[in-house]
C-alpha cells in the first residue's frame, strides 16, 4: 500500500488506442485527500487534443465495425472488459481509495464490483432487445429500429469516478455508440484505465477515448460544445449541469442530467429506530456524505425526536474518521481543499441560522501524518425552520440536519420544499403511510425502510432540479439510440 501511495504517476489521454501527451503540453497535479501528497501529474487536453478525440470517436462509429458487429459480439467483448475490471479489482480500488480519500473496503466491497455490472449488466440487457413491428392491413408494414445515436460525451464528478463512469458507458457502448470520456479533474486515475481496459478486451480504436482536464473554458467546454459530439451524459452539479446545457444548445445535443440531491430522510414514530439508526448514519456519512443521494436532511416525528437524536448521535460520534487505506475507517478525508472550504462554509452559516450543533462541526485529532489532509467530524445539527440554508443548500459533506415535525402533512410539505428532487427515504412500518408518502414526494426514488439498494432495470433520475431525464434499463437505451421506423408498401 506504501508504494501505491507515494508514486506519482503520470497520467495521458487516451485517444484513438493510444495514451497521448497533452499536445500543449500541460500538466495538473492531483493530489491524495489524505495527506496532500502529490501522486499524479495528468496530461491536460488542449482545444485541439478535444477535436482529436472527437474526430477519433466519430471515425469509429461511421466507418465501423462497432455499430455494425452483432449485438452478441458487442456485448461479448463489454463483458471481456466487466471481466478485466475484476481480474483488477484490487488495484481499481486502491487507486479510487487513494485518489478520492474513500475507505478501501468500500471501494474494493462496493464501488468496483458495481462498477463490472454496469457494463455486464448493460451487455446483458442489450441481447434481450429488440425492434417492433406495426402492421397495416395487408397493404403496409412498419418496423422499428433502435439505432446508435454517435458520439456520446460522457462526463463524471470526482465521488464515484469509476462508477459512475461505467454506468454511463455500458449502455453507450452496448447500443453501438461511440465515446469521449471526462473524469473529473480532482479524480482521473481509475477512468483513465478504460483505455488500456478496453484495448486488452478488443475493443476497436477510436470507441473510447478518454481525456483529462477542468470544465469551463477547459477540456469539459471544449467537448459539450464540439460540433461531431451528438449527446452528452452527465453527472454533476445542478449548476455544471445549466453550463453544459447552454454550450449544447448551438449545436443541439440530448442532454442526459443526473445532478445534486438534498433528500428528505423522514423517520415517522412507528419506524424501526433499530434499522432506521444504521441506515440513516450511512445515508449521511457514507463517503464522507459526499454522495449525491445523500440523506442530508433527516425530518424527525416530535414524539420520537429526543430518543433519535440521542441514539444518532451516539452513532455518528462512534464513526471512525481517519486514513482511508485503514480498514478500520468508516470516514475518509474531503476530495479537496476548494471543497473543504465549501463545506466548511456552512458551520459559519449555520450559527448564524441559529441551528443547534448536535456534534462534530470541526477536525477530529489524527495522527501527524495526516495532518495536511481535510478531515471532519460527522456533523449534525439540529434546525427548527426547513428554509434555512443548510436545511435547502447541498452541503455535500459529512454534514446533516435534523428537522422535527408533528403531522404527515407537515413532513410532506418540508419533504417538497427544495429545489432538489433526486430521492427521498421513508421510514414507516405503516404501509399503507408508505404508499401513501412515497407518490407525494417529488423525488426521482424513494426508498422505504432502506438506502441505496440499486436494480440496474429501474428508472434513476431527479425530479426539479436533480437532473433532466432517466438513466437505467431501457431508459439507458432509450437515450443513447434513435428510433427508426421504416414503412414499406406490400404490393
Ligand atoms: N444525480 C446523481 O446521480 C449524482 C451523482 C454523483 C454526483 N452528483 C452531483 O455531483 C456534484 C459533485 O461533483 P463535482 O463537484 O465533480 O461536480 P461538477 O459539476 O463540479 O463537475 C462534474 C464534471 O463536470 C465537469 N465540468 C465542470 N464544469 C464544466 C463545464 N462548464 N462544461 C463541461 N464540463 C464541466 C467537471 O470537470 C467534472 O468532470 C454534486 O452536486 C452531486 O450531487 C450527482
Ligand atoms: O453520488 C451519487 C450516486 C449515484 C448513484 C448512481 O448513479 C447509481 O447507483 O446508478
Amino acid at each position: 500500500m506504501t508504494e501505491v501511495k507515494t508514486k506519482v504517476r503520470e497520467v495521458k489521454l487516451f485517444i484513438d488506442g493510444e495514451y497521448v501527451c497533452s499536445s500543449e503540453n500541460s500538466l495538473f497535479e492531483v493530489k491524495n485527500p489524505a495527506t496532500q501528497e502529490v501522486i499524479a501529474k495528468v496530461h491536460e487536453a488542449s482545444r485541439e487534443d478535444v477535436d482529436r478525440a472527437c474526430l477519433a470517436a466519430r471515425r469509429a462509429f461511421e466507418q465501423g465495425p462497432w455499430r455494425t458487429m452483432t449485438v452478441q459480439e458487442r456485448s461479448n467483448k463489454i463483458r471481456r472488459m466487466a471481466e478485466i475490471i475484476i481480474e483488477r479489482k484490487e488495484e481499481l480500488a486502491s487507486l479510487e481509495a487513494l485518489d478520492v480519500g474513500k475507505p478501501y473496503p468500500v471501494a474494493l466491497g462496493f464501488e468496483i464490483p458495481r462498477s463490472a455490472h454496469n457494463l455486464k449488466f448493460f451487455a446483458d440487457f442489450m441481447e434481450q432487445q429488440g425492434g417492433e413491428v406495426y402492421p397495416m392491413g395487408e397493404d403496409f408494414l412498419n418496423y422499428t429500429r433502435y439505432e446508435p445515436v454517435g458520439v456520446a460525451a460522457l462526463i463524471t464528478p470526482w465521488n464515484l469516478p469509476f462508477m459512475l463512469t461505467t454506468w454511463k458507458l455500458g449502455p453507450c457502448l452496448a447500443t453501438g455508440n461511440t465515446a469521449v470520456i471526462k473524469p473529473a479533474e480532482a479524480t482521473p486515475l481509475t477512468v483513465s484505465l478504460l483505455g488500456e481496459i478496453a484495448k486488452e478486451a478488443g475493443i476497436p480504436d477510436g470507441v473510447i477515448n478518454v481525456i483529462h482536464g477542468y470544465g469551463g473554458n477547459s477540456a469539459g467546454e471544449f467537448m459539450t460544445a464540439h460540433s461531431e459530439v451528438d449527446m452528452i451524459s452527465f453527472t454533476g452539479e445542478t449548476s455544471t449541469g445549466k453550463a453544459i446545457m447552454k454550450t449544447g444548445a448551438d449545436t443541439l445535443k440530448k442532454v442526459s442530467f443526473e445532478l445534486g440531491g438534498k433528500a428528505a430522510n423522514i423517520i415517522f414514530e412507528d419506524a424501526n429506530l433499530d434499522k432506521a439508526i444504521p441506515e440513516s448514519i450511512r445515508a449521511a456519512f457514507m463517503n464522507s456524505g459526499q454522495v449525491c443521494l445523500a440523506g442530508s436532511r433527516i425530518l424527525v416525528q416530535r414524539r420520537i425526536f429526543n430518543e433519535f437524536i440521542e441514539r444518532f448521535k451516539k452513532a455518528a460520534e462512534e464513526l471512525v474518521v481517519g486514513d482511508p487505506q485503514d480498514a478500520l475507517t468508516n470516514m475518509g478525508p474531503l476530495v479537496s481543499e476548494e471543497h473543504y472550504q465549501k463545506v466548511t462554509s456552512y458551520f459559519e452559516i449555520a450559527k448564524l441560522e441559529n441551528s443547534t450543533l448536535i456534534t462534530g462541526g470541526k477536525r477530529p485529532n489524527l495522527p501527524e501524518y495526516l495532518k495536511d489532509g481535510y478531515y471532519l467530524e460527522p456533523t449534525v445539527y439540529v434546525q427548527e425552520d426547513p428554509k434555512a440554508r443548510i436545511c435547502q443548500e447541498e452541503i455535500f459533506g459529512p454534514v446533516v440536519t435534523i428537522i422535527p415535525f408533528d403531522t404527515e402533512d407537515e413532513a410532506l410539505q418540508i419533504a417538497n420544499s427544495t429545489d432538489y428532487g433526486l430521492n427521498a427515504v421513508i421510514w414507516t412500518d405503516n404501509l399503507q403511510r408508505a404508499h401513501r408518502v412515497s407518490h407525494s414526494v417529488r423525488a426521482g426514488t424513494i426508498w422505504v425502510n432502506c438506502w441505496f439498494v440499486r436494480d440496474l432495470r429501474a428508472p434513476f433520475g431527479g425530479y426539479k432540479k436533480s437532473g433532466v431525464g432517466r438513466e437505467g434499463g431501457h431508459h439507458s437505451l432509450e437515450f443513447f439510440t434513435e428510433a427508426k421506423n421504416i414503412c414499406i408498401a406490400l404490393h
